[in-house]
């Protein structure tokens, strides 16, 4: 095994070499930087394993370098070395991604040694994890059944299904984050069928509840805890024994509640309001956000601590927007589910309907997509799915954006050749005609339906402009 690599940054130079010689001698590799910005090119050239870094410095201070790494590399343990007294400055550290503090002057050699590797055992626990995504990568899904109600070909969606199969087994906290409607809970529920407890598996939302809702609804209360409880309550945490609890929304989670998640996570023990006395669980927990939790902790909204404990096995599931090829079989599967739910027989659609829904962003993502395909299927009365029944939701989206883009790019034409003139109504229809069947992808018969014209009048406007344009 290779020794260990250490980082200190320090612009005290006797300090930064004392340490460093007694660090060496102690068998570890170390470099050493006297600024935050000197730091940054050592670790992009060394790639150390652990970093140290006082705060206050000239160039870049430890704050800065801090924000700037924790960024790059989430992994990498970042230890403040700061002088005793400064709780507030550590506490905005350690918010800014710092895993662990070291006051100066270092007495006791041992405890820096023993920092050290309760870091690098992390820090090892991470790359481990990684390692075992790559192998656990290649192959199938070995559970296809406990992934069946989740449609997709995209090969990133493939690879976190995957991952979740790999790590299910375990009872670590996973993280899920995503646009909304993109499948979080139905990955969560997923990740509970692959490692197979016993127990149920408990949705909660946690957005809009207070720390004493929080406490009440996952932990429970004991008769007489506060003025309304005259019965004794079990909370949902009891009711996943055994099993798993997915908290949604975390990202909303109050901040002293934030504190009791990371007491559960870590003790795996929790107090029921108005009890002296803690209970055990079992049940893993799987969070979600459509939040960017990596940024919140940057502006302390978040705390550090907690998550890195959930991040250890994290996944971002991407929008579809991003993963287009995953409509068609998306529209099948909801155009089926939703005639069998309103008892018709399942209708077919044209080929244009396609390109049409590829050309959408679907900021709602797959339920958006699901909620356009049940009205459609509700609407349709002979057998074929009509464009229009979709116009209505995102023929009005991508109209006013078109709308948007035209009326801009016609004051652009206007500055450009400082011309005090509006557009003529022939050139206003060049660039929205170029716009549609942008949007389009080239099919005319889609960028007709986005501009609200036959498809033989816009292949007569096109044929007329290119006759012109010829002929100049
Ligand atoms: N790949 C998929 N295949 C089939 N159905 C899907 C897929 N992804 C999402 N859905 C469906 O879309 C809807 C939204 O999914 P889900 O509730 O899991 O999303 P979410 O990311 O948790 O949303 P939110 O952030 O709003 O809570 C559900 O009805 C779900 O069944």
């Amino acid at each position: 095994m290779s020794p260990i690599k250490l980082l200190i940054i320090d612009d005290e130079l006797d300090f930064r070499e004392s340490i460093a010689l007694y660090l060496q001698d102690a068998g570890f590799v170390v470099l050493e930087a006297s600024n935050g910005r000197e730091g940054l090119d050592l670790f992009d050239h060394d790639r150390p394993d652990i970093v140290f870094t006082d705060l206050h410095m000239p160039v870049m201070d430890g704050f800065e370098f801090i924000a700037e790494l924790a960024g790059k590399s989430p992994a990498t343990p970042i230890i403040v070395i700061s002088g005793i007294g400064h709780v507030k400055e550590v506490t905005r550290a350690m918010r800014l991604g710092a895993r662990d503090y070291l006051v100066k002057p270092i007495l006791d050699m041992d405890d820096l040694k023993l920092v050290i590797m309760k870091a690098f055992r992390e820090n090892s626990l991470i790359k481990e994890i990684d390692s075992l995504k790559d192998k656990l990568l290649s192959g199938d899904l070995r559970h296809q059944e406990a992934f069946s109600l989740i449609k997709t070909q995209n090969q990133d969606m493939i690879a976190l299904m995957k991952y979740l199969e790999a790590i299910a087994i375990t009872s670590e906290p996973v993280l899920i984050t995503g646009e909304t409607g993109t499948g979080k809970e139905l990955l969560a529920e997923a990740v509970h069928k692959v490692s197979e407890r016993k127990g149920d598996f408990i949705a909660v939302n946690i957005s809009g509840l207070d720390d004493q809702m929080f406490s009440d609804t996952l932990f429970g209360h004991v008769k007489g805890a506060f003025s309304s409880a005259e019965h004794h309550r079990e909370g949902l945490l009891a009711q996943a024994a055994g099993g798993s609890i997915f908290l949604d929304e975390i990202g909303d989670l109050h901040e002293t509640s934030q504190v009791k998640l990371l007491r559960l996570l870590q003790e795996r023990k929790y107090y029921q309001l108005g009890a002296d006395i803690p209970k055990k669980t079992d049940a893993r927990i799987i969070a979600a956000t459509n939040r960017d939790l990596r940024q919140m902790v940057n502006s302390g909204t978040f705390r550090a601590d907690l998550y890195y404990r959930l991040f250890t096995h994290q996944i971002t599931i991407p929008p579809l927007r991003d993963r287009k090829g995953d409509i068609p079989l998306l529209l099948d599967c909801f155009i089926h589910e939703a005639a069998n739910t309103l008892g018709k027989k399942p209708p077919t659609y044209p080929p244009e309907l396609l390109s049409y829904l590829a050309a959408y962003d679907f900021p709602g993502n797959v339920r958006e997509l699901m909620a356009m395909v049940f009205d459609a299927v509700a609407r349709h009365t002979h057998g074929v799915l009509a464009i229009d029944s979709f116009r209505k939701a995102i023929g009005f989206e991508i109209s006013t954006k078109t709308a948007i883009n035209d009326m801009a790019k016609c004051t652009i034409m206007l500055h450009n050749g400082d011309v005090e003139r509006m557009p003529t109504l022939d050139e206003a229809e060049t660039v929205l005609i170029g716009q549609a069947m942008d949007l389009a992808n080239g099919n005319q018969g889609v960028a007709a339906t986005l501009l609200g014209i036959s498809r033989n009048a816009l292949n007569k406007k096109i044929n007329r402009r290119k006759a012109r344009s010829h002929m100049v």
